[in-house]
């Protein structure tokens, strides 16, 4: 059977606060409880070209909100720094596979840590380079735009992708969640689920037009 005629899986909803307004944090955090996750963006500026916020920001995230803290580190070497955002609050924690030559032992630290370890690709970056780990992740996360900035359009060869990830996740029979990540909308949200995808992550879309709640609705709507 193909991912698009399977039986529907449960969807995750998980808000990216990259799009949401840092002065008002505890607000907005507030706002998505009705959401699955709060997904978290850490870029250094050197893995990719931007610099979003920290420990400190994920610190008081945990301190505001009961939601799981989904963090999605863009990072160099995130192995350097996992413990650090253990310790200060991440539930489940994702790296990038081009971000280190140990991506197999960096999976087995997240775990050892006792979080949910996730992995992911950026969009250039063949699919095979994740397979290895697949049977070790609680988490494949497909990028969908170039990671880095919020408000991008999603790149529709991601689809194909979600495809071919669902298969392989399926052959293992893998519970991993198949995250997606970059240009979500409500519009488009079904289309992933369909090709396999069990967890969206969406910023501009949620917390863009009329705020969360709003946002939130637009998204449940759509996946009813
Ligand atoms: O990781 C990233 C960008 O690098 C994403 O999580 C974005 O924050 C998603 O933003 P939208 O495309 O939904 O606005």
């Amino acid at each position: 059977m193909t991912a698009d005629a399977a039986a529907p899986r449960p969807v995750k909803l998980a808000p990216s606060l990259l799009a949401c307004d840092f002065s008002r944090l505890g607000d907005e955090l507030r706002a998505i409880e009705g959401a699955d996750w709060a997904h978290v963006d850490v870029m250094d500026g050197s893995f990719v070209p931007n610099i979003s916020f920290g420990l400190p920001i994920l610190a008081a995230a945990r301190r505001a909100s009961p939601l799981f803290m989904d963090v999605h580190l863009m990072v160099d070497r995130p192995e350097r720094y996992l413990r650090d955002f253990a310790d200060a609050g991440a539930d489940g924690l994702t790296v990038h596979v081009e971000a280190t030559p140990h991506i197999h032992r960096t999976v087995q630290q997240i775990r050892e840590l006792g979080k949910r370890a996730g992995v992911t690709l950026n969009p250039g970056t063949p699919l095979e380079a994740v397979r290895p780990v697949l049977a070790d992740v609680d988490l494949v996360l497909v990028m969908s735009v170039n990671p880095g900035f919020g408000g991008q359009k999603f790149i529709p060869a991601s689809l194909e992708r979600i495809r071919t990830l669902r298969r392989w996740l399926d052959e293992l029979d893998s519970p991993a969640e198949l995250q997606v990540d970059g240009g979500v909308t409500s519009q488009n949200a079904r289309a992933m689920v369909h090709a396999g995808a069990t967890c969206l992550v969406a910023g501009s879309a949620v917390y863009g037009e009329g705020g969360a709640q709003a946002g939130l609705e637009r998204f449940r709507e759509a996946l009813k």
